[in-house]
């Protein structure tokens, strides 16, 4: 089992190494250089052969914590004291392995990195070694993600890019608004609310009232002062407008300026895109009519829109 544990490790752990990165390839290729020098002037070719597994292994941790993985391995050894002392990556790399070197001459050179090797290779190191890549990958990325961090905060910061908007702010004040701010309760949607609700009634008349025809004369007394309700006439119906007031937009003098007469102008001067229709239904008063053609009781009997039509 070590002789296949030890082959398929070597070829099967070089790839992924020079695919990780350059650098822990240089790093690599560096200690197994003197590695291989060493074991070539102190041995013969096989164990230079052997010594550069246990290289590599060393190599395979240094991305990460190459120092770490020594000191576990070697700890019996003196290569943590030596590691120490020579925290250089290159010093370091090559002083372990002359530490064990050195005082291996009682079973001289080849006899103690054979030895190393063969202890290496059997051990699970490999699996060790696999498994702590993935978890050394993890704090390698860790490694990396705090300089994309780094970098990003510095980006948002420039992000104030953002500042582009005030230009196209710039443009919208070529029309000042003229909305006015609506008191509490009286937004579009509590208008919606309100005059949605069939059982509102908003006409300013007795209930059950029919639709009247208004004429000129009538529509002149109608413009919210006095006691009296604001109507308007637009598209030659009749609106009382006074329960809209507070909800219009544009505030209560810009809407009582079409109060008692036909304000189907005015209004679309201003704001053709309202469909003042839908938001006026229930304020619905008439038809507006010539002064000769209806009188100040007249009234559609019929409660329908249609009806009313029909009668013009
Ligand atoms: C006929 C007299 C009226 C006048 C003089 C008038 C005037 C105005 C003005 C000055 C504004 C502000 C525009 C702005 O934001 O700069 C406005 C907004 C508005 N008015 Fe009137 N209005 C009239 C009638 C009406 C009526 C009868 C309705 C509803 C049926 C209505 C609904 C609105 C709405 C919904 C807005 C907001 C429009 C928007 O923000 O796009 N107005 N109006």
């Amino acid at each position: 089992p070590s002789l296949f544990g030890g082959p398929p490790r070597p070829p099967i752990e070089p790839p992924p190494r020079e695919t990780p990165g350059s650098e822990s390839a240089d790093s690599l290729l560096d200690s197994d250089a003197v590695t291989r020098d060493e074991g070539a002037n102190g041995a013969a070719a096989v164990q230079i052969s052997i010594p550069p597994p246990p290289v590599i292994q060393h190599t395979a941790p240094e991305p990460d914590t190459d120092r770490s993985s020594y000191d576990e391995e070697q700890t019996t050894p003196k290569a943590s004291a030596a590691a120490l002392n020579t925290p250089v990556p290159a010093l370091a790399l090559s002083a372990p392995e002359q530490t064990p070197t050195t005082s291996k001459p009682n079973g001289a050179s080849p006899a103690p990195t054979a030895a190393a090797s063969a202890l290496m290779p059997p051990p699970p190191r490999p699996p060790t070694l696999r498994p702590l890549p993935t978890g050394i990958s993890s704090s390698s990325p860790s490694l990396a993600p705090p300089r994309t961090r780094n970098l990003p905060v510095p980006a948002r910061g420039p992000g104030c890019s953002t500042l582009a908007p005030p230009p196209t702010h710039s443009s919208k004040p070529a029309k000042p608004s003229r909305a006015v701010v609506l008191s509490p309760g009286h937004s579009p949607l509590d208008w919606a609310r309100l005059s949605g609700n069939p059982t509102a009634d908003l006409r300013g008349l007795p209930p059950g009232s029919p639709y009247l025809r208004v004429t000129p004369s009538m529509l002149k007394k109608m413009t919210g002062r006095k006691g009296k309700d604001a109507w308007t006439v637009l598209g030659g119906r009749v609106y009382n407008m006074s329960p809209y007031l507070p909800f219009h937009p544009g505030g209560e003098p810009e809407l009582l300026r079409g109060a008692g007469r036909d304000g189907t102008r005015l209004f679309g001067e201003i704001h053709p895109w309202v469909n003042y229709e839908g938001m006026l239904a229930a304020c619905l008063v008439g038809i507006y009519v010539p002064e000769e053609e209806g009188g100040e009781a007249a009234a559609v009997r019929s409660g329908g829109a249609g009806d009313m039509e029909a009668m013009d």
